[in-house]
């Protein structure tokens, strides 16, 4: 009997239709090369292009029909706001395409947390999209971006992951692209949340343990096909000795918001809080956020936000706090709603 079953299943797998992958190549580590295979950290990133990446595992054409297209071939440090909206806008379109069931983007994974978090609050979709990347070339000893490709395929070709955001998934996790933040930058376990892992993907079947409850996708208020711009949002780096001279050049080079990047809860040195206010009543908006990677800002403790106009990140890093400033900014530039914007997603 368990034979027959066993052949069943088979050829159910046989007979099921595939799901639709299209595989957005952006570059990263995912498709660098090294001169060794002892080389895992001393490469170049952004070499291989799509195809190649796609034909190294031949086990993807078992779980979907894919196709790939090379979006850019850069290392993800040096993405732009531009490079965002170019990579944001085509991931629309292919979402929007009925013979697409599923978007796989590959991207290095410096700023992938900035990325995940940026489609997440703007693609207007129901379809799973899924950021990835990889800690080691492919040419290294244990290379971890061909197991972390076929995982990614594998969730945005399944109708399990619809509706639950922009995921990442790296090294069997998969995580929301909201709070998904590279957290180790030596290691394969790179990526995690304070919030835990949603799922897993194991031997080509996801396992799901929870589900996002921040406002995301087709329930955001920001919408990729309508934005051609980002305001400039300057991160200002927290640490004893700061002085207020990287709030005064954040202004100066025109940045429209500042994300105070605070020691502890988002403190504010005592010699700066007078340049910040100044800032404010100069029409800069000031957002306290932490450089502590856990936990979240509260307001008015540290600070008496209401009282100087201010807005706290709550749980979102620095990184993440910039990409929803500049996104709010484009709709808003009323402080409470900013900060209602900073509760909801
Ligand atoms: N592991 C990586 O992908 C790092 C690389 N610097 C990148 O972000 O493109």
């Amino acid at each position: 009997a368990q034979t027959a079953q066993t052949a069943q299943t088979a050829q159910t797998a046989q007979t099921a239709p595939k799901p639709n992958v299209v595989v957005l190549a952006t570059g990263g580590t995912i498709a660098g090369a090294g001169a060794s295979a002892a080389n895992s950290a001393t490469y170049q990133a952004a070499k291989v292009p799509v195809d190649k990446l796609i034909a190294g595992v031949p086990e993807l054409a078992d779980v979907a029909n894919l196709r790939g297209e090379q979006v850019f071939q850069i290392a993800s440090e040096s993405f732009t706001n531009d490079r965002l909206l170019t990579l944001g806008k085509r991931v629309s379109a292919l979402a929007k395409d009925p013979g697409v069931d599923g978007i796989v983007i590959t991207h290095g994974t410096d700023t992938l947390e900035e990325t995940a978090f940026f489609l997440t609050l703007t693609v207007h979709t129901d379809k799973p999209i899924v950021v990835v990347g990889s800690m080691r070339p492919g040419t290294a000893m244990s290379a971890d971006g061909t197991l972390n490709l076929y995982d990614a395929v594998v969730a945005a070709g399944d109708k399990s992951s619809r509706g639950k955001g922009v995921l990442v998934v790296m090294n069997d996790d998969i995580l929301s692209g909201r709070d998904a933040s590279k957290r180790i930058n030596i290691k394969t376990s790179a990526f995690g949340s304070q919030w835990g892992a949603l799922g897993s993907v194991v031997e080509g079947r996801t396992y799901w343990f929870r589900a996002p409850v921040k406002r995301h996708t087709n329930a955001s208020e920001f919408d990729i096909d309508r934005i051609d711009g980002l305001p400039t949002v300057a991160i200002v780096y927290g640490s004893g000795e700061m002085g207020t001279w990287g709030a005064e050049a954040a202004v100066k080079a025109g940045a429209k918001a500042i994300v105070h990047a605070g020691t502890g809860n988002g403190s504010v040195p005592d010699y700066e809080v007078e340049t910040l206010r100044r800032l404010r009543a100069g029409g800069v908006h000031i957002i306290r956020s932490a450089r502590v990677p856990d936990g979240f800002v509260l307001r008015n403790s540290e600070q008496p936000d209401d009282k100087y106009d201010w807005v706290v990140a709550h749980d979102l890093n620095p990184q993440k706090a910039k990409i929803l400033a500049a996104l709010a900014l484009t709709r808003t530039n009323d402080t409470k709603e900013l900060q209602r914007i900073f509760w909801e997603y």
